[in-house]
């Protein structure tokens, strides 16, 4: 089971795009992303944005009507292709466990394992249970077992045949928040050791910031955006990506002379003279000075604590507002009077 992760994708997807009825009709339009070994990528957007509909297209439960899906060289799905969903190297688990009730743990694990003899059927499925940290719940039925342990079954099932992608469809939405937050670090821990590559839906953009490798922003039906966490929430390539990922402050501006001007301050951009765009401020990149040094002039309207950091909100001279994020000790108190300047580490001008 122990593949190491390596660059070299397993799941390639070109173009993808599904018509399922309904309103226009194009559940997936045009999507094109890759998984790679070892690695896990939350799949990110608003509901409807198509994320269930790329994941069954993936597992051969959807069929293409464009573009490719191709598995370590293996043509899943393409023009005239499509491979039945039992003959994908395809692990899925879903919100609902989908155990089967009159099955053991261990007999839950089997099932898929039947092409294998005896013995090693045996090993496989002890093995599966040991990194979902379930041996000693082996014998134990569905019914028997809570709610995050079904789903830990669930996890060791999918495993088990050691396929080249899982595919998870918010597997935790179901359970309370602390549970959540230690079966995910345990999840994602098991899948990266696993060697498979796996895309995870999510709602928890917060969540996938702190434990994903890779992050796939879906709107409308395409990938708009994929990239590394921090790569996402420094660089992001739109305005909607930019909001997928957390705050941020968009000023509208034109690009003369290589930057583009706001009310907290010039940025640096990289479009020609005259374009229209907008330049995306993370509330970290607000940086929160006295009042009279360098900088816009503003006033601190409010002051809210949130654990190691304080939320600001200013308002700024034209009686625009913003929020700031600052170390928890800043010094700033409702009323006072401040001066903002602008961090570029976390000011991106992306196209209008
Ligand atoms: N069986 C279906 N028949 C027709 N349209 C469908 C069907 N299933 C989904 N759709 C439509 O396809 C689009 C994508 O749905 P999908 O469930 O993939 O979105 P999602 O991003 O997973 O949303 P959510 O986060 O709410 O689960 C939506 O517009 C939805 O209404």
């Amino acid at each position: 089971m122990n593949m190491m992760a390596n660059d070299t994708p397993r799941v390639v997807i070109t173009g993808a795009e599904v018509r399922l009825g309904g309103a226009d009709g194009v559940a997936v339009r045009g999507a094109d992303l890759s998984l790679r070994a070892g690695q896990v990528t939350a799949l990110l957007g608003p509901s409807g944005a198509g994320k269930s509909t790329l994941l069954r297209a993936i597992a051969g439960l959807e069929r293409l009507h464009a573009g490719e899906i191709v598995s370590d060289g293996n043509v899943w799905s393409g023009p005239g292709m499509h491979l039945a969903p039992e003959r994908r190297r395809c692990g899925v688990v879903f919100q609902d466990y989908a155990l089967f009730p009159h099955l053991t743990a261990i007999q839950n694990v089997a099932f898929g394992l039947r092409h294998l003899s005896g013995g090693e059927r045996r090993q496989r499925v002890m093995e599966s249970l040991e990194a979902v940290e379930l041996t000693h719940r082996a014998r134990a039925y569905p019914h028997e077992l809570s709610g995050g342990e079904q789903q830990r079954v669930a996890l060791a099932r999918a495993l088990a045949p050691e396929p080249a992608v899982m595919l998870l469809d918010e597997p935790f939405s179901g359970l309370d928040r602390r549970l959540r937050a230690d079966l995910s670090a345990m999840t994602l821990d098991v899948l990266r050791r696993s060697g498979t590559a796996s895309l995870i839906i999510t709602h928890d953009a917060e969540d996938a910031l702190a434990s994903a490798d890779e992050i796939a922003l879906m709107e409308r039906g395409s990938i708009i955006q994929s990239g590394t966490p921090d790569a996402l929430y420094l660089a992001p390539a739109s305005e909607s990506a930019a909001r997928m990922l957390g705050d941020v402050e968009a000023f509208a501006s034109r690009v003369d002379g290589g930057k583009a001007s706001t009310p907290l301050g010039v940025a640096a951009a990289p479009q020609p003279d005259g374009s229209a765009v907008t330049v995306l401020v993370r509330p970290e990149g607000i940086l929160v000075g006295a009042g009279g040094e360098a900088g816009a002039s503003a006033r601190i309207v409010s002051r809210r604590p949130a654990g190691p950091v304080v939320v600001l909100l200013i308002a700024l001279a034209s009686g625009e507002r913003v929020t700031a994020r600052a170390p928890v000790s800043h010094p700033a108190q409702a009323g006072d009077a401040v001066s903002l300047v602008l961090d570029p580490a976390f000011v991106s001008v992306v196209a209008r």
